[in-house]
């Protein structure tokens, strides 16, 4: 039995489809991501498998269960996007709260989850910082060892150690035969702790990929700073260069070919003074390999 499984699940907002014919599959063991932009639909399937919102057609499971049917929530691991906690708790009271609803946790769960997290207990939530609020959540979601956790967009305000951490507890949950489904925007993230990827785009999911296959598509951002005159002309002639943008003193471009090439053709015409390089935006690598799809 798959952990989530949908067929064609559709939901309209009124006349707004925000999710179309989904078809999803997320198998026991993994980590799913969930990658899509802003208002791709990543919130409102969630919601969906959550039992928050009625599908308009179509169908979905959970743990071999209706979305709806209470039964096997004490399985489940559910972080809203907007996690609310009542603020004159403390987060201790809070996780012990959360503990009594699922019928009691092992505290010592809790005691080992916060020393990881670096989660202060004793303060009240309401005076936490976004991300230390973040880490009552995250532990409220691992405490009682579900068999599958939802994660809709998780690492809001964690700094990189913790962030790390977090991944490390993903991990964990999926080599332990248990299953994490997270959403996120940012591809890099999910390269890094998912098995496979699931793109979502303006509702529809256009392509599902193992992070390896992912990983080869990987398109950056490049900016170079230079002294000298460099034509798209050039550019063009390097494979994998796209989007080229000639400024004065700067070239910018999308590129998934080899540096050293580029960066031969760029010092050939001109001295480099500097090099910027990010992860491209997830819109550019949607319309260079998902265009068809998309
Ligand atoms: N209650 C609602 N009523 C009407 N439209 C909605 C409602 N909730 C979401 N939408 C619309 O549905 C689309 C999908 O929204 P959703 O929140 O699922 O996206 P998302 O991928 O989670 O985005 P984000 O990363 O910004 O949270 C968006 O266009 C959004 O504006």
């Amino acid at each position: 039995m798959n952990p989530i499984q949908t067929e064609r699940l559709t939901k309209h907002y009124g006349s707004f489809p925000a999710l179309i014919d989904l078809d999803l599959e997320v198998r026991p063991g993994e980590v799913f991501g969930f990658l899509g932009p802003n208002g791709a639909g990543k919130s409102t399937t969630i919601r969906v498998l959550m039992g928050e919102l009625n599908p308009t057609s179509g169908s979905a499971s959970v743990l071999g269960a209706k979305p709806r049917d209470v039964a096997h929530r004490r399985r489940l691991g559910y972080l809203p996007a907007d996690l609310a906690l009542w603020p004159a708790m403390t987060g201790r009271d809070t996780l012990k709260f959360f503990a009594k609803l699922r019928g009691g946790v092992d505290w010592s769960n809790v005691e080992t989850l916060a020393e990881r997290l670096d989660a202060d207990l004793t303060k009240r939530v309401g005076e936490l910082s976004t991300g230390n609020r973040q880490k009552i959540g995250l532990i409220s979601v691992f405490m009682h060892t579900p068999d599958l956790l939802i994660l809709d967009e998780p690492n809001a305000g964690l700094d990189p150690l913790v962030q790390h951490e977090f991944w490390a507890m993903m991990r964990e949950v999926a080599d332990d035969g248990r299953t994490v489904f997270l959403s996120s925007h940012t591809l890099s993230e999910v390269e890094r702790v998912a098995d496979r990827v699931g793109i979502i785009r303006k509702g529809h999911l256009i392509a599902v990929e193992e992070v390896a296959a992912l990983r080869r598509k990987k398109m950056r951002h490049i900016e170079l700073d230079i002294d000298g005159l460099v034509t798209e002309a050039d550019l063009a002639e390097v494979p994998g260069a796209r989007d080229i943008e000639i400024h004065p003193d700067r070239v910018e471009l999308n590129f998934d070919g080899d540096m050293a090439h580029l960066l031969a053709v760029v010092s050939a015409k001109a001295r480099l003074r500097d090099l910027h390089t990010q992860e491209a935006d997830l819109e550019d690598i949607f319309l260079t390999y998902y265009q068809d799809a998309a």
